[in-house]
């Protein structure tokens, strides 16, 4: 057990398994994340980091393992329940409706669902006016909350995602590739919100492929390879790990998959 494992954790997964037929996308990997912390999930394209976030967040079934918010199994509950359980969070592509204002997007529920079946969301009627100028206040989208999705950088549409997710109010947030198609800066202000959102005590589970991104955001990494554990620990130590510079970086140690 790591140091990081000896933390109350908010979000664990146990043996977590998802098999498609023949492909075993996740094969026995596992987790444990301490609220306010950020973990950050490595590995090299098909190693299974989308299909753990979607057993995570129920949108595809377990073929064996455990879930656990709070150590209370939910690896059976409706993905629809997990917002009200805690947990939310955001996709690797932007889903902002094009007629409605930042304010009204961030009003939206994230709908689990939507995956796969395009936008399908709704205004969560428990979500105050409050909650929802704090989500974007939080994101530094204060001066944009009247403006349209059209008139956004591509930076400021990913933020009104995490804003969105962050409607919510969870205690764990998972962030699929927040940053992908962002410039240095753009990253380096995403990379700040979340430390930020840290120190506020929420528990995040990053999926990045940008190593030096993961370095300066992450408490703690878990590469992943062939849907198993290939190295864990602090970021320091993970990046150098032989597992990863084989798996990841591989030989030229290129910083971005
Ligand atoms: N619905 C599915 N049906 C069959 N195979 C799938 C399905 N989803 C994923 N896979 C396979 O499972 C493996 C893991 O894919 P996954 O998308 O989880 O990897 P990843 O690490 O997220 O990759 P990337 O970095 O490219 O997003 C791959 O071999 C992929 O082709």
């Amino acid at each position: 057990m790591n140091a990081f494992d000896a933390e109350p954790a908010v979000l664990a997964a146990e043996d977590v398994a998802v098999h498609f037929g023949g492909i075993k996308a996740v094969d026995g990997f596992g987790l444990n994340l301490p609220a306010g912390r950020i973990c950050g999930i490595l590995g090299p394209n098909g190693s299974g980091k989308s299909t753990f976030l979607a057993a995570v967040t129920r949108l595809v079934s377990l073929t064996r393992g455990r879930l656990l918010l709070d150590g209370a199994e939910y690896q059976n509950a409706p993905p629809e329940t997990l917002a009200r359980r805690g947990l939310s969070r955001t996709f690797q592509t932007v889903r902002l409706l094009p007629d409605l204002t930042v304010l009204e997007n961030v009003r939206l529920g994230a709908d689990l669902h939507a995956r796969g079946r395009g936008v399908r969301s709704w205004f969560r009627p428990d979500t105050t006016p409050e909650v929802v100028d704090e989500a974007i206040e939080r994101t530094g989208l204060g001066t944009a909350r009247s403006w349209r999705p059209g008139e956004l950088s591509y930076g400021m549409a990913r933020r009104v995602e995490i804003a969105r997710a962050l409607a919510a109010k969870p205690r764990v947030l998972l962030l699929d590739e927040p940053t992908a198609g962002m410039n240095q800066r753009e990253r380096g202000e995403i990379s700040e919100l979340l430390r930020t959102l840290r120190g506020d005590g929420l528990a995040q589970l990053l999926v990045e492929h940008d190593v030096q991104m993961m370095v300066d955001t992450c408490d703690h990494l878990v590469a992943m390879n062939f849907g198993a554990l290939a190295a864990e620990g602090t970021p320091a130590d993970v990046v150098v790990h032989p597992a990863v510079q084989e798996a990841y970086l591989g030989k030229r140690g290129r910083s971005h998959a």
